[in-house]
């Protein structure tokens, strides 16, 4: 299907359409981690988004599938770890490469309000407390205020777009 032909009006919109489609789109790629009474989980994902700035809310969307779906209800809080573009491998660990229980191994994670685990070096870190969520579909859409932030910035992050992780280059500005 090229752009602008729209699928005929009787034809539902299939889900392998739908994702060839979603393929097109660039991502930024984020460890989301909780930790709690829960115990400890964390995945791998693209669909985080800002909500507002007063307050501060981001959202994600979180497969009722996962693994790590019940503990991330259970602890009420998540961080939001965005990737650097050098942290491909750890992405690919956490979207199931590696079992929930030995994704954490082998780092010094640390936390800053919420009690969730905070990777080193990541690009910017976003600590929330989930206050909002909404069944839709195969996904809770889960609403998040964000209660403190870490991480760098500056450095160049990771992007995913058709089906592979790239790097998203931070040129010098062009010269006036
Ligand atoms: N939002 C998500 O839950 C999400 C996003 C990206 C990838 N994935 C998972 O990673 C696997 C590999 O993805 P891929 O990009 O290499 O190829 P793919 O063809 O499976 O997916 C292409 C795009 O479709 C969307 N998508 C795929 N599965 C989805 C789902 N279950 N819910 C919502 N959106 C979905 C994503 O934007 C994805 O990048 C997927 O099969 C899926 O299990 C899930
Ligand atoms: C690039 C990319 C992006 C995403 C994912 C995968 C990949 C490769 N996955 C799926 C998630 O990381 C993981 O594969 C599933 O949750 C299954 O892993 P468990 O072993 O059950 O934790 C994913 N899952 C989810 O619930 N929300 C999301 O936004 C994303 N985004």
């Amino acid at each position: 299907m090229t752009a602008g032909t729209p699928s005929p009006d009787h034809e539902p919109v299939s889900a392998s359409a739908y994702r060839e489609a979603m393929a097109q789109l660039a991502s930024a790629v984020h460890l989301v981690t909780t930790d709690g009474t829960g115990g400890r989980a964390g995945l791998t994902a693209t669909s985080v988004c800002s909500v507002s700035d007063g307050p501060p809310t981001l959202l994600v969307c979180l497969n009722r599938n996962s693994s790590a779906y019940p503990v991330f209800l259970r602890n009420g809080v998540l961080c939001i770890n965005t990737l650097g573009a050098t942290q491909d491998r750890l992405a690919a660990d956490f979207a199931g490469r590696v079992k929930q229980a030995e994704r954490f191994d082998g780092r010094d994670w640390t936390t800053l309000r919420t009690g969730a685990p905070v990777l080193p070096g990541a690009l910017v870190a976003f600590d929330c407390r989930i206050v909002d969520r909404h069944a839709v579909g195969t996904h809770d859409v889960l609403i998040c205020a964000v209660e403190a932030l870490g991480g760098i910035g500056g450095a160049e992050g990771l992007l995913y777009a058709g089906r592979r992780y790239r790097v998203l280059r931070r040129e010098a500005p062009a010269a006036e």
